[in-house]
């Protein structure tokens, strides 16, 4: 039977429980926000609603039972607008029916990869200092969509960047979420991220920016499946010439969902030297998830970065994940619930302020004093931010090591497979849209 290890990794059920609201809390906006993006190509909100929901619930079962990690799995947000404005949006002939097809076929590309050793050379081949710079860039990531969730940070014209308006409510609102969390967490109360949630939306609801209209509903029935016949799939892509969207798919969730769960397991304390154990289990997780996904009507899944408040919380094991599942699929009645609390950002991002800073503890580990390995993992950990992707700062720091490495002589020091992707990032990122 599946055991989950909870001593060996010195953990208890009430520690891995919490853990699992904390990840459900600060990821359950998925399902209302990515029904919102993939409406947009003309597929039904509630037939997203519910593949929203099958997709996670799918991956994050399967991660917490085969693979025992704390790492739920969801549809990601770059790729779901991916999906909607670069592929279906402008291409007129490409509806999305098509699109889910490519979605489906790069999703059984991926489980064919994640069955054989390749899953395994690629974690052991990526250096040690940009398995760092992946973990702290993730954590700036989440850090930098918190403060831009809540209004803290908003754009601006000629910065891009800049300080929003501190007389809001939204951002009294998250200044109060941030501090209340963050004395918790230095008084070291256990589940102090979870209860930080709870405070602020009591204070939300109390300033009226919590409003529900109703809290239980049934969710609205799917018209079936998108995706039914797997041999037609692949013939839509091939009708329709889409092997770049497959490629662009394939590449962005094979390096999203590695990088991911490296960093998420390194926080966690969860990697063995070079290697993350069960990791066929763990890729597999999202590839079946991703393929399934299609199937019923979501884009492509990923290892959630918001995982990282629930390890911060001290979620070690499955058992974290098989709680943000019951919660996913409790989800689906409620509906309004969910909507409310998921319109209220300032609610859930201060855990992904504070596990931000927590996650870029890693930046300690980079060797700075050689510029060949210190620059790629820089440019790893300013590029995830400012270019909203973790596969795009990746590729940025794939691209870059290789090159200085050959100019220091130390080109044999570099995998082969580390060359072979920065050539394929190189070639997606001038050619292909992202
Ligand atoms: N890793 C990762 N985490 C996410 N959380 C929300 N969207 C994403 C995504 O696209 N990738």
């Amino acid at each position: 039977m599946f055991r989950f290890h909870l001593k060996e990794n010195q953990t208890t059920v009430k520690t891995e429980v919490l853990a699992g609201f904390t990840t459900f809390m600060t990821m359950v906006y998925i399902v209302v926000v990515n029904p919102i993006i993939l409406s947009t190509t003309g597929v039904p909100f509630d037939q997203v609603f519910l593949a929203t929901i099958i997709a996670t619930v799918i991956g994050t079962l399967w991660m917490a039972l085969f693979a025992n990690y704390p790492i739920a799995i969801a549809p990601g947000m770059g790729l779901n607008a991916y999906f909607a404005f670069s592929v279906v949006g402008t291409n007129t002939n490409i509806t999305y029916e098509v699109a889910f097809a490519a979605v489906f076929v790069s999703g059984v590309i991926f489980t064919l990869l994640s069955l054989t050793s390749f899953r395994k050379k690629l974690i052991e081949a990526i250096p040690d200092n940009l398995k760092h710079g992946i973990t702290a860039g993730i954590g700036f990531f989440i850090a930098f969509i918190g403060m831009r969730l809540t209004g803290i940070i908003v754009a601006h014209p000629d910065n891009l960047v800049a300080l929003g308006d501190l007389h809001s409510k939204p951002v009294i609102l998250a200044f109060s979420g941030l501090a209340i969390t963050l004395i918790l967490m230095v008084l070291r109360v256990n589940g102090a991220l979870f209860i930080g949630m709870l405070i602020t939306g009591a204070i939300a609801y109390f300033t009226n920016q919590l409003k529900f209209d109703g809290v239980v509903a049934l969710p609205g029935l799917p018209e079936g499946l998108i995706v039914s016949n797997p041999i037609a799939a692949f013939g839509d892509v091939i009708q329709y010439g889409l092997f770049a969207v497959v490629f662009s798919f394939l590449l962005v969730t094979i390096f999203d969902t590695t990088g991911t769960m490296i960093g998420v397991a390194q926080q966690a304390g969860l990697m063995k030297g070079k290697t993350l154990p069960r990791a066929r289990q763990a890729l597999l997780a999202d590839s079946v998830a991703a393929t399934a996904g299609a199937m019923v009507g979501t884009s492509p899944t990923s290892a959630y970065i918001e995982s990282s408040s629930g390890v911060a919380a001290g979620g070690r094991t499955g058992l974290t994940t098989v709680t943000v599942a019951v919660l996913f699929i409790a989800s689906a009645f409620f509906g309004p619930l969910v909507s409310a609390v998921s319109g209220v950002s300032a609610i859930t991002a201060p855990a992904l302020i504070i596990v931000g800073s927590l996650m870029m503890g890693t930046i300690a580990k980079i060797n700075w004093d050689e510029l060949d390995e210190a620059f790629p993992a820089f440019l790893i950990i300013l590029s995830m931010p400012l270019t909203s992707s973790i596969a795009t700062g990746i590729a940025l720091g794939f691209i870059s090591y290789p090159i200085l490495k050959i100019f220091r002589g130390k080109w044999k020091e570099v995998h082969p497979l580390v060359y072979m992707f920065a050539v394929l990032f190189a070639y997606q990122l001038v050619f292909l849209p992202h």
